[in-house]
């Protein structure tokens, strides 16, 4: 009798569905004949009819709204990572290196000429750091000629360097304006590529923890873990992601500073709303979209939109501000779900006009009329001439504003994108800020309406069990944690620095990984790990080594080094020079570590000093500004780089170092595989599978985006 598979892991599940369709292409994973995307036939009667009813484009640039619509999305990618390291990828970006990964013509929209293609740097971005290329995923992905740019963009992507994202999700959390001090709520955060951006610039100062955090919230549990493998290429430790029904979600405890001993309610000073939608206007990444397109959709969305927004709006302080977006066109996602928001907020919030923090955008204004209509495509005016059997779908609350309410409200403070304005996916957005307490907040208490919660602010003692799952215990470290004794004497940790914000995931046995959180994070979570569904929080910083050469049994880990960093006193910390850096970051076989006979005089006598195990090594260039932090291991003669491949690639091409030897061209490996093996070297292989592994890993959390959960990245 065959076992029951209960706990399938839905990642190795996808990963091996994956590896089928490799050897069936034509067969979908689980037996799903889906129409392969460049079938289907990119057309949708009822979509242009109900669409041109509504007017949302201009009827003169209707067919190029449609032609653009059915044509596949261009590749956008931000410049991710500390400030030093961001300027050098962006140096490269802009170099001739670049152009060289670039090194093809393409016709272009019909012309007759070859055009170079030629990255487009986004204004509107801060920083300059995101980039547009006229080239599809799988342009990128088939095109042998593109192999070192894919090469690039893989591994970049692996090692946190390049986030590649839609460009038209990358709108909102610009325009959320967070800054270091803000509590962010991310309601509909999974896969988490807007999380990222919010993340980002939580930490815009680097020399400081943020005082703020961001928490990111799913529905959908096996999406939260989307977030954590998002979550764990930004190495915060400001960070909870949490699993719940956003419509419901619970209210945050945190400790009132007028009285320690009390908690209050936490309102957030930022909060995105990238509610689930239709996700019509991203036609050109998901074109099956175009088979199963209905009135229906959005219609059915409208309400768990508009409880999601409510709910954010009650979570967000006074004179905050809470950023609402879709990837729909749908007036009834959009400005209805926000109209019905602002009819009811007696004035407690209103709509901003944004558009200065996007110079170069185009977009259209959001719209002021509309005609909801029913499935059988018959339009309605007002709610009165709707059919009995149509009402419980098109509601009361749907219908477009009054020429009272257009003055009112603004909704053409709205952003829409449409997709031939910068040859983009569709997109909507619209910003919101909270100037007093929204009708059914009552003074210093909760609403009603939402789903009362139980607070508690002493930590669980036992793992749990919450909504038929169970997640590891959050468990803090005490003032007298038998384990930091060695650590902070081993690490020279300075006394400012508090063990309590240490955590591990275990109350008994022996303690593996220790993470760190912020003092903030530290407080929501031990308030609120009886009441929230906490799936995730903390930066590996100390992992379990017992290893002979060294008196503490924890080695650092990269991921909490930039955390802890500040804390670790000189005497475990050499600053090195860029050759002896490069010569650590070379060394690909962990065994064979570079001798200290090797290394520059200035590092030896430094190494010389430093007693075996681990280290951090630094690097500093005055004049670019670059700062490097890496985990080292001091050797008995030896010097190495505790650094995962793809980071060390990374690092090696931002410091300007050959790093040929890790281009392998994929195509050439296919065709000739005895060739590949005299002329890579086994690293090199398993490097490059390791690299494409990630981009399998993102694509999956792609794949997972349905209709209904509209945008997703790459
Ligand atoms: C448009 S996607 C969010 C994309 C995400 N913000 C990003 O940029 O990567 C919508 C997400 O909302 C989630 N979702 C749907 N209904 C929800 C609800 N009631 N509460 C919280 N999340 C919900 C879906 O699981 C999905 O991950």
């Amino acid at each position: 009798m065959g076992r029951k598979n209960r706990n399938v892991n839905k990642f190795a599940q996808r990963k091996r569905d994956r590896k089928e369709q490799e050897k069936n292409p034509q067969e979908k994973p689980n037996g799903d004949n889906r129409k392969a995307y460049e079938d289907i036939v990119r057309e949708n009667a009822a979509f242009e009819e109900y669409y041109k009813m509504q007017k949302i484009c201009p009827e003169e640039q209707w067919p190029v709204f449609m032609q653009t619509l059915k044509e596949n999305l261009p590749t956008a990618f931000r410049i991710t990572g500390s400030k030093g390291e961001a300027d050098a990828l962006m140096k490269i970006v802009n170099s001739d290196y670049f152009s060289q990964l670039l090194n093809i013509k393409l016709k272009i929209d019909g012309k007759d000429e070859e055009e170079e293609i030629k990255p487009v740097n986004l204004p509107w971005y801060p920083g300059g750091f995101a980039w547009q290329l006229r080239l599809t995923r799988m342009d990128i992905r088939r095109n042998e000629a593109l192999y070192r740019l894919h090469n690039f963009l893989v591994a970049e992507t692996a090692a946190g360097g390049v986030s590649r994202q839609e460009q038209v999700s990358m709108i909102p959390p610009v325009v959320l304006d967070v800054k270091p001090h803000h509590k962010v709520l991310d309601m509909c955060a999974a896969p988490g590529s807007k999380t990222a951006q919010l993340i980002e610039f939580l930490h815009a100062d680097e020399d400081k923890m943020p005082t703020g955090f961001v928490m990111a919230n799913d529905v959908d549990n096996s999406r939260c873990y989307m977030l954590v493998h998002q979550a764990k290429r930004l190495n915060s430790p400001c960070i909870v992601i949490t699993n719940h029904d956003s419509a419901f979600m619970p209210s945050i405890e945190v400790t009132d500073e007028q009285d320690p001993s009390k908690t209050k309610p936490l309102k957030f000073d930022r909060i995105l709303c990238d509610v689930p939608c239709s996700g019509d206007a991203t036609l050109r990444k998901n074109p099956d979209i175009w088979l199963k397109w209905s009135t229906g959709n959005g219609n059915n969305l409208h309400g768990v939109q508009y409880r999601i927004l409510r709910r954010g709006c009650t979570l967000l302080a006074a004179g905050g501000r809470l950023v609402y977006s879709t990837c729909s066109f749908n007036p009834l996602e959009n400005e209805a779900v926000l109209l019905r928001l602002l009819r009811e907020a007696g004035g407690a919030v209103h709509l901003c006009d944004v558009t200065h923090m996007l110079p170069g955008l185009e977009f259209a204004k959001g719209m002021t009329h509309w005609r909801p209509a029913s499935k059988d495509m018959v339009f309605y005016d007002k709610y009165e001439d709707v059919p009995e059997k149509w009402q419980t779908v098109v509601r009361p609350q749907m219908f477009p504003p009054t020429a009272e309410e257009i003055e009112k409200y603004q909704l053409e403070k709205c952003i829409r994108i449409l997709p031939h304005q910068q040859d983009t996916g569709g997109f909507f957005v619209a910003v919101l800020e909270k100037t007093a307490n929204l009708p059914w907040e009552k003074e210093d208490a909760e609403p009603q309406l939402e789903q009362p919660q139980e607070v508690k602010s002493a930590p669980p003692q036992k793992r749990r069990r919450m909504g038929g799952y169970r997640e590891d215990p959050f468990v803090f470290f005490g003032n007298d944690e038998d384990v930091f004794p060695s650590i902070k004497s081993y690490y020279d940790l300075k006394d400012d620095f508090d063990p309590k914000c240490l955590l591990t995931r275990c109350h008994v046995g022996k303690k593996k990984n220790i993470y760190l959180v912020s003092p903030v994070v530290r407080d929501v979570v031990q308030r609120n790990e009886r009441n929230i569904k906490i799936i995730n929080t903390g930066v590996k910083t100390f992992v379990r080594c017992d290893n002979k050469n060294m008196t503490c049994p924890f080695r650092l880990s990269q991921e909490g080094l930039l955390s802890i960093a500040q804390y670790i006193g000189p005497k475990r910390r050499i600053e090195i020079l860029k050759d002896d850096l490069i010569l650590v970051l070379q060394c690909d076989n962990p065994s064979n570590p570079p001798d200290i006979k090797l290394f520059s005089e200035h590092t030896q006598n430094l190494v010389k000093d430093l007693a075996t195990g681990s280290c951090v090594l630094e690097y500093r260039d005055r004049e670019s500004k670059l700062e490097l932090t890496l985990v080292g291991w001091r050797g008995v003669h030896s010097l190495r780089a505790y650094t995962a491949a793809p980071d060390a690639v990374h690092y090696l091409r931002i410091l300007g170092a050959d790093i040929s030897k890790y281009d392998v061209n994929k195509f050439k490996l296919v065709e000739n595989a005895d060739a590949q093996t005299s002329e890579t070297t086994e690293t090199d292989v398993i490097l490059n599978e390791n690299l494409e592994e990630e981009v399998g890993t993102i694509e999956e959390e792609k794949n997972t985006e349905t209709t209904t959960t509209g945008c997703s990245e790459i």
